[in-house]
């Protein structure tokens, strides 16, 4: 347990991380304090003047330091590691990193956001503090700048406190109890005792979810209502590797033998995540083997056109996808709220037909959209603009029985952004299945110049990668973005065909994708794929190939 130079009236049940207290003072000792315990400074409630603690470290900390503040902008050389200053007034605490950027936080957010293992299951990563019972004033004692993070008490306040409704200005912050992630116990704090509460919050992890200002380490501050002109849509910093038709020279491929292991699947994965479109290799040429492949990353998403599909140009479902003809550059299911993830092609047969029409035809094609919306965004902003505001409609109505429309009555964006970095989330695109545009009429033609503008890049031979499937080697291309933010990237279709085709198949979810190669590339994170990497930096400490998944993970 954490020794703190200011004892609190009771045990701190602080879930550290892996950086454990201990270590934190074993290296403290070795910078000559004799204690061997820091000594932060807390910081009470300074109306206007805010003081700030700080506690100077020396030099010798400094790898101990690089892991726990890697969030913090590296400090010039010349400069001694400072971990960031704290101070509060009024209803926020401020942080104000050795940048001298200085990010400011609610107290009701930061108490909210309290993770220690009364306020927030240690196992199931749930909260168990009550948000509602939280005063809407509440104000820490006093605020720290420890080591680890950002340490706050907060006052225990007055009146007993029932597990009923809360008293009238009573901290009734309902605690349920067992720090070994055990079924929780109600317990409360009550006045009498004047128990306090210690909140720990790691700087990596403020630093990553400041809102006020927003900040990234590879993004230019945004004003957090999200800046569409910001030199990254996200893609280097998420690792994405954009392509064009260049990419024929090496497609992204493995081995379907690889994917035998869990690690095959995690590179397959990683490959998907940084392209966008994996080839899978020695795939035998059967709908089982197919369905089963599919299945080593996540259960089969079904839809309409059922789970597995196995499809040839009958018309079937009364899609043109069952038919013979040239399908133009789109992403599938657009018509759906939440699109479908993953998309898995195996070309099983294309011979000629029964009355001898010769089999020609049936290429695919893949266009990396997210190439295409940068391209569009550097070449046409306003057109990139008008697509990534404009709200259209598609659907699925071909089968009587089914007609498929998004949740909201005017549909989505084509392109659909974070709109608090900027960053490109989704390219959503299939004109083919496009519902009647309801627009007032001064947009409607701005609107038909930027989709005529967006298509003649979609369609440019630069960025069309054209391959013929062969049985045996199946594709499978996210037409959901598989990294921190679930998105559509790949557009694709195919070119008119004769002859007897058959293709199998089958969807995946994108936040069952999405899952997936999130835990495998945290616990394979040296798996290798071309692209750029993007560490998985498992906070939980990755232990040889499984992590425990800290409380202060990315995404919880
Ligand atoms: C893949 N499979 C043949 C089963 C269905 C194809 C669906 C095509 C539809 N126009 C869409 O874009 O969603
Ligand atoms: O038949 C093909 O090659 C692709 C069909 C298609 O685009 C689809 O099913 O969405």
């Amino acid at each position: 347990m954490p020794v703190l130079t200011r004892a609190p009236s009771r045990p701190c049940p602080i879930s550290l991380q892996p950086f454990s207290s201990s270590s934190v003072f074993r290296k403290a000792s070795s910078w000559g304090n004799d204690s061997g315990a820091l000594k932060p400074s807390p910081v009470r409630r300074e109306p206007d003047n805010a003081t700030s603690a700080q506690s100077n470290t020396s030099p010798s900390s400094a790898p101990f330091l690089s892991s726990t503040l890697s969030a913090s902008p590296a400090p010039s050389a010349s400069s001694s590691l400072q971990i960031p200053s704290v101070s509060f007034a009024s209803n926020q605490t401020s942080v104000t990193w050795s940048s001298g950027v200085t990010s400011r936080f609610h107290h009701l957010w930061l108490r909210d956001h309290c993770r220690c293992a009364t306020c927030y299951h240690p196992k199931t990563k749930q909260r168990l503090l009550d948000t509602f019972a939280i005063p809407q004033d509440v104000t820490p004692s006093f605020v720290e700048s420890t080591m680890e993070g950002l340490l706050v008490t907060w006052p225990g306040l007055g009146g007993p406190v029932s597990s009923g409704a809360p008293s009238q200005g009573a901290d009734t912050t309902h605690e349920h109890g067992a720090s070994d992630g055990s079924v929780p116990s109600t317990t409360t704090e009550t006045a009498s005792t004047g128990i306090e509460h210690q909140s720990l919050y790691p700087w990596s992890w403020l630093r990553a979810n400041s809102y006020a200002p927003v900040l990234s380490s590879n993004m230019s501050s945004l004003d957090g209502a999200g800046d569409l002109q910001s030199d990254d849509l996200g893609m280097e910093r998420r690792g994405k590797v954009l392509w064009g038709r260049g990419i024929a020279s090496n497609p992204p491929t493995v081995q379907h033998q690889e994917l035998a292991s869990e690690r095959g699947v995690a590179k397959w994965l990683s490959k998907l995540d940084a392209y966008g479109f994996c080839f899978i290799a020695g795939v035998p040429v059967t709908p089982e083997a197919t369905q089963e492949l599919i299945e080593k990353i996540a259960f089969i998403r079904p839809t309409h056109y059922g789970g597995f599909w196995d499809f040839t140009s009958n018309l079937a479902h009364g899609d043109t996808a069952y038919t013979s003809i040239a399908l133009g550059a789109h992403t599938d299911t657009t018509y759906f709220t939440d699109p479908c993830g993953l998309q898995l092609f195996h070309l099983l047969e294309h011979s000629a037909s029964e009355d001898g029409t010769p089999a020609k035809g049936g290429e695919s094609l893949l266009v990396d959209g997210f190439l295409a919306a940068k391209v569009l965004r550097d070449v046409h902003p306003e057109a990139y603009r008008i697509l990534s505001e404009t709200r259209i409609s598609t659907h699925s109505a071909g089968d009587e029985d089914t007609f498929i429309r998004p949740m909201h009555p005017r549909g989505y964006p084509i392109l659909e952004h974070d709109d608090r970095t900027g960053e490109l989330l989704l390219v959503r695109q299939n004109n083919d299945d496009r519902s009647t545009l309801k627009l007032r009429e001064e947009e409607v033609m701005p609107f038909y110049d930027a989709l005529r503008k967006w298509n003649e890049i979609l369609t440019s031979t630069d960025g069309e990668y054209w391959q013929q499937l062969v049985p045996g080697t199946a594709l499978s291309l996210l037409i959901c973005w598989i990294s921190a933010i679930a998105n559509q990237r790949v557009l694709h279709g195919r070119s008119a065909f004769t002859g007897k085709r058959r293709m199998c198949g089958a969807y995946l979810a994108q936040d069952d994708v999405r899952s997936r190669t999130d835990v495998l590339l945290r616990r394979y994170p040296d798996v290798v794929h071309d692209g750029p990497r993007v560490p998985f930096a498992p906070s939980g400490g990755a232990q040889g190939g499984r992590f425990a998944r800290g409380v202060w993970d990315d995404g919880l």
